[in-house]
């Protein structure tokens, strides 16, 4: 099989008051793949997020993104390679517009002039956002603002998109609007969610994180439908939600 687009291997990490936060974790993400991870509050799943561009340093273990490790060495070639869209767009957004603000990675690459105005209409295009280009980040909705942190990270070009809690804070239409738009994007997702109706729209496979541990690794439906699985780590369906009434799952 092809090299993992990202590969975590043995991961273990401690903060510095001591708590161990994950143990061992093991994680393969192919070209393409669309992959959830889930698990309760303080499982570790945005400790493992930090380790994925290299925030935090692994204690022990490693992580590669298409075969080259995370390392102090890489990070500015892992960074490009891995876009972190976090929970709250306003951590991302910080320029005076949306152009600029979706302009300042790739012009940090390098990228100028028509390549640099393209690379950013390209991004915005992507998540319908062109027509505000010109207006300032702190003008828009916050549905707006989250899908203009998407186009920052898109116009990197990145390998694999770490999406946190994309569909948090949302209305119904704007959640399935993103919910579309990240399905349109060619490329590799890993989406942490508690939203367990969204990772099975979006996501074929699930991975369950639970104190620092991955419990399950496993279709998305497999796992949603695992009652003993789902009741011990604390992963609750919304009331009413029932995966097997879902007539087509994501392929
Ligand atoms: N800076 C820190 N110092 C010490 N412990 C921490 C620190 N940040 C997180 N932890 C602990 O590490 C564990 C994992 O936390 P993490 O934030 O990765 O969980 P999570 O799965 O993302 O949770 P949530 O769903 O609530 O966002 C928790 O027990 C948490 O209390």
């Amino acid at each position: 099989m092809s090299v993992p687009v990202l590969d975590v291997q043995g991961l273990a990490y401690a903060y510095p008051d001591g708590h161990q936060a994950l143990f061992g974790v093991d994680l393969h993400v192919h070209q393409g793949e669309r992959v959830a991870l889930l698990g309760p509050n303080g499982a570790g799943k945005t400790t493992l997020v930090l380790h994925l561009n290299g925030i935090l340093a692994a204690g022990a273990g490693s992580v590669r993104v298409s075969g080259l490790p995370v390392a102090k060495e890489n990070l500015q070639e892992i960074r490009r390679r891995v876009g972190v869209v976090f929970q709250d767009p306003d951590d991302q957004l910080f320029m005076g517009s949306v152009r600029a603000d979706v302009a300042f990675g790739p012009a940090n690459l390098g990228l100028k002039g028509a390549a640099l105005e393209e690379r950013v209409m390209t991004a915005l295009d992507l998540v319908g956002m062109a027509d505000f280009a010109a207006r300032p980040p702190h003008h828009l909705s916050f549905g707006q603002r989250r899908r203009v942190a998407v186009a920052t990270v898109l116009a990197m070009e990145p390998e694999i998109l770490v999406l946190d809690e994309p569909s948090s804070n949302l209305d119904p239409a704007s959640r399935r609007e993103l919910a579309d738009i990240i399905r349109s994007l060619d490329v590799t997702v890993l989406m942490v969610t508690h939203d367990l109706p969204y990772a099975l729209e979006l996501c074929p496979r699930a991975v369950v994180l639970s104190d620092g541990h991955v419990v399950a690794d496993d279709s998305t439906y497999d796992v949603l439908t695992d009652d003993a699985l789902m009741r011990a780590h604390r992963l609750e369906l919304p009331f009413g939600f029932d995966p097997r009434g879902i007539d087509s799952l994501p392929q």
